[in-house]
């Protein structure tokens, strides 16, 4: 059975944050994640950490204004001062919280600057990101969000843009976050996707598709993704990023059911 992380943002939202990490724990699972934790001091969020006992799996890099709808900063060019600042202080939580995988996010088209002038301020960053954190044994994850439904605009939305993004950047400890419920909507064929790219995958996060709820709600057959990726001896983490249908615990019964466990 796959290795399951909670992830906090979406999971668990019933109560404040710093009550998310012992409601994970009591609910089974040994890793967290969430989308941001730069609203806490790192030692706070440390302590919430250390106290229910759960591993820090992965969190995102600054975005940007949030509030305002920016979605990352990667890919814009006039953004490259907050970006690097961005990084240095994404440095200092994961030190913190002694977490080796972060997630940078792309950001949203601008209009007005060609392709080429995107792509290379993208692989600029990346490198630098991937420099930094490469010095606490980290890896930066880049991640295909769908941007029909869930993220318009949003840059990175092909799963084959990241893979070529990947080849240019030429950074060991760059590597794919596959979202199983982005890459439905973005051209589905899920297992080929996981099997052909799996020495690039360096996370996994899962929802069904339609709804963004829980596995065994819609249309991904997950068992079957499970089984697979335990045929092909997947180490790392499997994010649950998913809008619980009524109480997170109450619909907790899929990792049974799925995942036999
Ligand atoms: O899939 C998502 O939305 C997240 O993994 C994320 O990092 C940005 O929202
Ligand atoms: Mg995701």
């Amino acid at each position: 059975m796959p290795k399951f992380a909670a992830n906090l943002s979406f999971l668990f939202a019933d109560a404040p944050f710093s009550e998310r990490f012992s409601r994970a724990a009591a609910a089974g699972f040994a890793g967290v994640e969430y989308l941001f934790p730069y609203d806490w001091a790192a030692g706070e969020v440390a302590a919430w950490l250390a106290a229910a006992e759960v591993e820090q799996v992965l969190f995102n890099l600054p975005p940007g204004d949030w509030a305002k709808g920016e979605r990352g900063l990667a890919c814009l060019p006039e953004r490259r001062a907050e970006f690097v600042d961005g990084v240095e202080l994404a440095l200092d939580y994961a030190m913190a919280f002694d977490c080796r995988q972060v997630h940078c996010m792309a950001g949203l088209r601008p209009s007005g600057l060609a392709e080429s002038v995107l792509e290379s301020t993208y692989v600029a960053n990346l490198r630098h990101a991937a420099g930094r954190f490469v010095s606490i044994g980290a890896n930066v994850l880049i991640e295909p969000i769908n941007s029909r439904i869930d993220m318009p605009g949003y840059w990175l939305d092909d799963i084959g843009q990241a893979l070529r993004l990947l080849d240019r950047i030429g950074c060991d400890n760059v590597r794919l976050q596959l979202d199983l419920y982005h890459a439905q909507i973005i051209q589905g064929d899920l297992a080929r996707t996981i099997e052909s790219n799996f020495d690039r995958i360096g996370h996994i996060q899962i929802a069904d598709n339609p709804g963004r709820h829980e596995p065994g709600t819609g249309e991904i057959h997950y068992p079957y993704l499970f089984a697979l990726l335990d045929r092909l001896g997947y180490a790392g983490w499997v994010g649950c990023e998913y809008k619980p249908l009524a109480a997170t615990e109450a619909g907790l019964g899929w990792r049974e059911r799925l995942a036999g466990g």
